[in-house]
């Protein structure tokens, strides 16, 4: 008879994001190279500039954030080479213990949606990242490949909930109380169940912008601190929203809430002290509800 596998499980997405908000603070800094930050980096608007962009993010700030979140449209605008460049970061934030999550918004109908599932959430995958962001627009459900294979291998998701842009509105927002948000939590809700009754935060998260406010929460009804899931807020510094903003509107849920930001920390580089202090500057900014 063949010994059993006594290996213990991979710790799940939500208990790692848990440790690393615990002992770094509820900050994620957010990878975005835009043109204009290479340039003002003294970089070219290539794949080599794009490397040393995310490097030094990674080698000043890594240990300061509980995750790192590169936005893939901006390695995807340089084609393959960008592509390569964010296969590197995503390896060598893993290497160094940095959690990552790739600000993708994938989304498609369910046999596609495997496709995407298995390019981030999959072992061995060269684009695996501990979690990735999702687009529910085809229906939450569509996401279940995502959703199962995340949980397979102990990555997590973050579902488009509540965007922090003004446009979102028009699509999240509609329905009043039966919002198009509010299904969305409830969904994430019924899938971190069995972390719930497990006493730990489960890995399918929500986007729910900072610079959303307690009125829309209230109006849509929202119960975020019952999705059990982490709140990725984006939205703080270079779109308005600040620390307070984030304690004022999420309510019981803040403990949950995983602020990001990026322009507002990156454009104080290349200088890697500076983005430390930016990053320090920032965390502080979030006293309000990181105690
Ligand atoms: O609702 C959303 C979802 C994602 N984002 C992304 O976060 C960053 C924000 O960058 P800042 O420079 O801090 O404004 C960016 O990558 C967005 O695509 C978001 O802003 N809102």
């Amino acid at each position: 008879m063949p010994e059993p596998d006594v290996r213990p499980l991979p710790a799940t997405f939500g208990q790692r994001l848990r440790a690393a908000m615990s002992a770094r603070g509820p900050l994620c800094v957010g990878i975005d190279p835009h043109p204009s930050l290479l340039s003002a980096w003294g970089l070219n608007d290539d794949a080599g500039g794009l490397e040393r962009f995310s490097l030094t993010v990674l080698d000043a700030v890594g240990e300061q954030a509980a995750a790192l979140k590169p936005q893939v449209a901006l390695y995807e605008r340089h084609g393959s080479a960008g592509l390569a460049v964010l296969e590197k970061l995503l390896t060598a934030s893993a290497e160094a213990g940095v959690l990552t999550i790739a600000d993708a918004k994938r989304g498609d109908i369910g046999s596609t949606m495997a496709a995407y599932a298995d390019a981030w959430l999959r072992d061995g995958s060269p684009l695996a990242a501990d979690a990735v962001t999702l687009s529910p627009y085809l229906g939450y459900g569509s996401l279940r490949p995502a959703l199962d294979l995340a949980a397979a291998t102990g990555r997590g998701v973050f579902v488009l909930a509540l965007t922090s842009n003004p446009e979102g509105a028009s699509v999240q927002h509609v329905g009043g109380a039966e919002s198009v948000a509010r299904r969305i939590a409830e969904s994430a809700a019924a899938d971190n169940a069995a972390a719930r009754g497990a006493g730990e935060l489960g890995s399918v998260g929500l986007v729910v912008g900072a610079t959303v406010g307690a009125d829309v929460m209230e109006r849509l009804g929202l119960d975020l601190a019952a999705v059990n899931g982490p709140l990725l807020a984006p939205g703080l510094g270079a779109q308005g929203a600040t620390g307070d903003d984030i304690a004022a509107a999420f309510g019981a849920a803040v403990g949950n809430v995983l602020a990001t930001s990026s322009r507002d920390i990156l454009k104080a580089g290349p200088d890697t002290a500076a983005l430390r202090e930016a990053t320090e500057r920032t965390l502080a900014g979030l006293s309000a509800f990181s105690g």
